[in-house]
């Protein structure tokens, strides 16, 4: 038998996350292998983002700890979990609206170039080389993306499927071994959607990227994921193959209250 920690690029143990009497997420087991898409599912508030905040380091698990790529990152802040190679994009889109496609690229890039800022200040040739380069990498990246003939548009003048797709070409410019992906299908159209769905399959074997995505549209998940955790006011109560989660008694009981909770 293999060891998990070493088998798994992403490996949550038992993580927790209380906040005062709420559990918002318990005892989450995950196990991911490299270039996996996994969907993590479940009703409005079941704790999904929660988890996500725990593996990029914007909230310390209560207990448990995160390995990544068989090393433990548990406790690490946002920016050292980008540098060990953990990008995400957010439910709501953040863009830098007044800047172009391009320069939105560049920015986030820019947290991967460690320039020496005297020598970016005097604009040393070391510097500009590094520049330059960075720009044509970045270039590339819209090019693969298919994004790079509206390099010089503002941001804000693209479609919202095409937002999406920056923001996630954002997030490939810090040159992510797994990225997490927090509902992006949300607000777009069936067309959109079969186009994000296409999209994320295509950045994964192009990048020989690991994929986890939170989603509320079941076409998606159902459509792309590989495997699927569904959480229920902070629980797993399920994971296995899309028709295996179609088919789980407590799964559709869990989206049915759900709706009953609501109406
Ligand atoms: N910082 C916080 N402080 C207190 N409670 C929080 C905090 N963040 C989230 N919660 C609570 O934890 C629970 C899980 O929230 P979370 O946002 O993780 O759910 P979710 O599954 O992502 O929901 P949605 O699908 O609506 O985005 C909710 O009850 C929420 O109100």
């Amino acid at each position: 038998m293999g060891n998990p920690v070493q088998d798994s690029i992403l490996l949550t143990d038992n993580i927790t996350m209380q906040f005062g009497g709420l559990r918002a997420v318990s005892d989450l087991n995950l196990s991911i292998q490299p270039k996996q898409i996994v969907g993590l599912i479940g009703p409005n508030g079941a704790g999904k983002t929660t988890a996500f905040n725990m593996i990029t380091g914007v909230y310390k698990p209560t207990s448990g700890q995160v390995h990544f790529n068989g090393s433990d990152i548990t406790g690490l802040k946002p920016n050292q979990i980008t540098d060990r190679g953990i990008a995400r994009t957010f439910q709501n889109i953040r863009l830098f609206s007044s800047m172009t496609v391009l320069e939105n690229v560049m920015l986030s890039k820019h947290v991967r170039l460690k320039a020496n800022p005297i020598e970016a200040i005097l604009g040393l040739p070391r510097y500009t080389r590094a520049r330059k380069r960075q720009f044509q990498e970045c270039m590339d990246l819209l090019e693969q993306v298919q994004l790079a003939d509206l390099a010089q548009e503002k941001a804000t003048a693209l479609s919202y499927g095409k937002q999406r797709r920056l923001e996630i070409a954002r997030a490939l410019a810090t040159q992510p071994a797994m990225i997490l992906l927090d509902e992006p299908a949300a607000g777009m159209n069936p067309q959109e959607s079969l186009e994000l769905m296409e999209f994320i399959a295509k950045i994964r074997d192009q990048f020989g990227l690991t994929v986890l995505m939170i989603e509320h549209h079941m076409e998606v998940v159902m459509g792309i994921c590989e495997q699927i955790v569904v959480l229920d006011h902070g629980e797993t109560i399920a994971r296995g193959t899309p028709v295996e989660i179609q088919n789980n008694q407590q799964v559709i009981e869990a989206y049915l209250g759900a709706v009953e909770e609501i109406a």
